[in-house]
């Protein structure tokens, strides 16, 4: 557990060397690990991050902060959707900045938002979409997506019109989405933010039991349970970072200091 300012390049515990970009790696329960180094990024006018650095290696770990805090922002670093001003960002191998077509058959990523994230008119074509784009018979794709549809009790969900949907089952397609394609990494923003309570403890157990490396921003506290580590983003720096145990505590007490002063305020 440690705590860092904002410097170029946060400490890091002992028993988190920096070992630079790891090689991919196919064996299980191994990952294949992100790395940002000294990474600076504007967003419009405002600075988000100024010199990050950080190196996830673990199985599963989770982002927390308050609304601007940079999350989202990280993890469209990683999946390449932005990439840094200065600095570098490396994927399981692979430099974003230099390699970003690599990027999608290696990392699956949920949106926070849904609209950002479907394309197809229907459930299936959504779901087939990334194995088809990875060369698999179109055929194939298609009864493997409904198969998983099956297995997640959407079964006989295939024509339906995505626009159709609700917010919570346009959210399950584009989870069922980003599974399908293979990823060995998933990057999750906010994913089970209107899934109901049956569904998202659900995939919260499947989630423990995935073969990939999972980074996951929420503000569902309770969903980083059992996670290797948890990183509390304030302002773009990381205020803590740890096991979730240690690093929940800390977050809400500032929160509710923080909220305590507002109310003063007139
Ligand atoms: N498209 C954009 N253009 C300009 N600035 C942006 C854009 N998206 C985000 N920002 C800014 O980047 C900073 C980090 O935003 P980010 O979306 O990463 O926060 P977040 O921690 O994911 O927040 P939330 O919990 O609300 O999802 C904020 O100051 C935000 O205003």
């Amino acid at each position: 557990m440690f705590t860092a300012s904002r410097s170029a390049r946060p400490a890091r515990p002992p028993n988190r060397p920096d070992a630079g970009p790891q090689p991919a790696v196919d064996s299980p329960g191994r990952v294949d690990g992100m790395v940002l180094d000294r990474v600076v990024l504007d967003r419009g006018a405002r600075s988000v991050f100024a010199g990050l650095s950080l190196t996830l290696s673990e199985r599963r770990i989770g982002l927390v902060g308050d609304n601007g805090s940079g999350k989202s922002t990280l993890l469209r670093l990683l999946n390449g959707l932005l990439l840094p001003d200065a600095g570098t960002v490396t994927v399981a191998g692979l430099d974003t900045r230099k390699e970003r077509r690599r990027l999608p058959a290696t990392v699956g990523f949920v949106f926070q938002n849904v609209d950002h994230q479907i394309i197809f008119p229907t459930v299936r074509e959504e779901i087939a979409f990334g194995p088809i784009a990875q060369g698999r018979p179109k055929a194939e794709a298609n009864a493997a997506a409904d198969q998983l549809l099956a297995r997640h009790g959407c079964a006989g969900w295939g024509e339906r019109a995505v626009a159709d949907l609700s917010e919570g089952q346009k959210q399950l397609v584009c989870i069922l989405a980003a599974l399908a394609a293979g990823p060995r990494i998933l990057l999750l923003d906010e994913p089970f933010s209107s899934l109901d309570l049956t569904t998202r403890l659900g995939f919260a157990a499947r989630l423990a039991d995935l073969d990939l490396q999972v980074v996951m921003a929420s503000h569902d506290l309770h969903l980083f349970d059992g996670f290797d580590r948890l990183l509390w983003l304030k302002g773009g720096i990381v205020a803590a970072d740890g096991a979730p145990g240690e690093v929940i505590p800390l977050y809400e007490a500032d929160a509710r200091a923080r909220a305590a002063a507002n109310r003063g305020q007139p």
